[in-house]
């Protein structure tokens, strides 16, 4: 099918938008009134550029207050319209979005609104030009699909027809299975927007809020399978109003939009992509630092052997348990501090997992490899984070660690066994299209998102996940781009016994991150735990946390660079990463960063 973005879902100049939607691969556009205005290029040029660009011009939006006026108000828009039409004309677009009228003029008259509808398709006629006629949401009179619907077909005329956007569809509530009793052929135009669950007025949500399909909460393919079923065949068209994506850089926004129509179309079965592979471990967690000694010791207290050498490069192998942690001195930059780069993906096929994410749009990276290497297939994730597709130990797939030489045995003495889950810090405005990315191109389940209090400003996270939980990371969004705090990111690793952990960490050296005697005595009062229990917590600085699934029982090392380590004592069930102590743990870690 063709697929289509209105310009208002890009940032940028309209040249930089249709520049923009062109390279990530769109077949039109929707053009955006303002951005024509805005545009120095006539109508002409923008017509022979987005000809040049591969582009059809698939609509011009919106007209406004048309309908359901009084004779004279409509003689007034009748003459608005022939000169939008000759604009068209000029522009190369054969459709115009008619949204329902928001005029208090507008009156409650369904015969009305049909019969000046039929009236302003029978100029559009004359034209050439197709009236698609769009419920909005919050419309004076008409603000639902099978309301648009019923004056159409009560108008009859051939170049009216309605516009469906599922938006407007799904913010209602109303049912998108009545979609289907629309012939297909009077369905002109189709606009898809997704938008998180929040309780707000509508209009607002639409336009701030709106996001990709599969970055918020509503059943987008689902909907989409009923307008094909009806036996719609125009273009499938982006429409996103968007604080956030109208302040990012149009191209990578644009790639992200292409990659939610993909994984869009697959959803509702219309597209081939390679089926996803979902990973099934973290192989390994690698750390890139310029100041290797002060990372190292914290392995070394946690109890972590370097056990290998890479044979080509300047990387460790740190092992405890199945947590495996490469140390990497190449390339470091010293300004930046000791960050996670990169995450080893255990995969039953790394080679199917690296077609899918190619398929996706997901940059593909140089292999950085000597012939004699294992290969390695690995994505960059919005953030920068490469993701190594590997296997360990995996008969029939060749192994990673191949390329190591070992150096020792793990000695397992600090009680850690795996890790965890991995935080990620999203750069500000990644926070939708890192949640889209994990789960179009990995196949991970998103979680809901959480708010968290930062003494300086909030942060927002949402873990994606595999089934088992084998596979956790943690998406979180800063509070300010400057600050470093915001900025950390770490690596939990699963111990069974947190308090043996951390005892083991501190005696070996380690410094845990203390917490104030406040929490303690709050987390008294809200758990019954035997006092003694409390005591250690408070000694060693863990936190707690209970859900229906059972408890969790964390605590934190010192930061390094921008990376600080948590154990972490998971019940089986617990689904969660102790949220509700963050906010605790954030002000904990300003107060040493200020005291330094
Ligand atoms: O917010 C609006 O006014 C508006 C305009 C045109 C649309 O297609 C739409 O869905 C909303
Ligand atoms: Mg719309």
């Amino acid at each position: 099918m063709r697929t289509s973005i209105a310009t208002v879902s890009l940032s940028g100049s309209l040249t930089e938008k249709l520049t923009a939607a062109s390279r990530a691969g769109f077949d039109g556009v929707e053009i955006f009134e303002n951005d024509l205005l805005a545009s120095p290029l006539t109508p002409e040029e923008i017509r022979a550029r987005c000809a040049d660009l591969g582009l059809a011009v698939e609509l011009y939006q919106p007209m406004r207050d048309i309908e359901a006026v009084p004779e004279e108000e409509f003689a007034r828009n009748l003459r608005r319209a022939r000169h939008k039409f000759e604009l068209m004309r000029r522009l190369g677009a054969d459709t115009v979005l008619v949204c329902s009228s928001v005029s208090p003029a507008a009156v409650d008259d369904d015969a009305l609104a049909a019969e000046q509808l039929s009236r302003l398709a029978d100029l559009a006629q004359d034209f050439g030009i197709r009236v698609a006629y769009e419920a909005l949401a919050w419309g004076r009179h008409v603000s639902t699909y099978d309301h648009s619907w019923h004056l159409v077909r009560t108008a009859g005329h051939p170049a009216l027809g309605v516009c469906l956007d599922s938006f407007h569809i799904l913010s209602r509530g109303s049912d998108p299975r009545g979609i289907e009793d629309i012939p297909g052929e009077k369905i002109f135009f189709l606009q898809l927007a997704d938008a998180p669950q929040l309780a707000m007025d509508v209009l607002q949500w639409s336009r701030h809020y709106r996001c990709f399909p599969g970055q918020g909460g509503f059943d987008v393919a689902g909907l989409l399978r009923h307008v094909l079923r009806a036996g719609y065949r125009g273009p499938l068209s982006l429409e996103v109003f968007n604080d956030v994506f109208r302040q990012a850089d149009a191209g990578p926004t644009a790639v992200d939009a292409r990659r939610s129509l993909l994984a869009l179309q697959e959803a509702a079965g219309t597209a081939d992509l390679p089926a996803p592979v979902v990973p099934t471990g973290v192989a390994f967690a690698e750390l890139v630092t310029p100041d290797v000694e002060p990372v190292t010791a914290v392995l070394d207290a946690l109890g972590f052997t370097r056990t290998a050498r890479h044979r080509g490069k300047p990387v460790d192998l740190w092992q405890q348990g199945q947590a495996r942690v490469l140390v990497n001195t190449a390339g470091a930059v010293r300004r930046e501090g000791t960050q996670l780069a990169a995450i080893g993906l255990e995969s039953p096929d790394p080679a199917g997992a690296a077609r899918r994410a190619e398929a996706l749009l997901a940059p593909v990276l140089p292999r950085r490899r000597a012939p004699e290497d294992a290969p390695l297939d690995a994505v960059a994730a919005p953030d920068g984070t490469e993701l190594f597709f590997c296997a360990t130990g995996q008969p029939h797939l060749p192994d990673w660690r191949a390329d190591f030489e070992d150096v020792a045995a793990p000695a397992d003495t600090g009680g850690v066994e795996r890790v965890d889950h991995l935080a990620l810090t999203q750069p500000w405005h990644h926070f939708d299209k890192a949640a889209l990315f994990h789960r179009s191109v990995l196949g991970l389940d998103a979680q809901e998102s959480v708010d968290v209090a930062d003494p300086y400003g909030l942060q927002r996270s949402r873990a994606v996940t595999n089934a088992d939980g084998s596979v956790r990371i943690a998406l979180g969004v800063g509070a300010a781009p400057t600050d470093d705090t915001a900025h950390a990111q770490h690596l939990a690793l699963a111990t069974g016994d947190v308090v043996a952990a951390a005892r083991r960490f501190r005696a070996a050296g380690g410094r845990l991150l203390p917490i104030p005697a406040n929490y303690y005595d709050d987390l008294a009062a809200r758990h019954d735990l035997p006092d003694e229990e409390l005591e250690t917590y408070r000694d060693l600085g863990i936190l707690y946390d209970r859900d229906a699934g059972g408890a969790f029982r964390h605590c934190y090392t010192e930061t390094v660079g921008r990376l600080f380590f948590e154990l972490v004592q998971r019940d089986p069930g617990y689904r969660g990463y102790g949220a509700p102590n963050a906010p605790v743990r954030l002000a904990a870690q300003h107060a040493r960063h200020t005291a330094r």
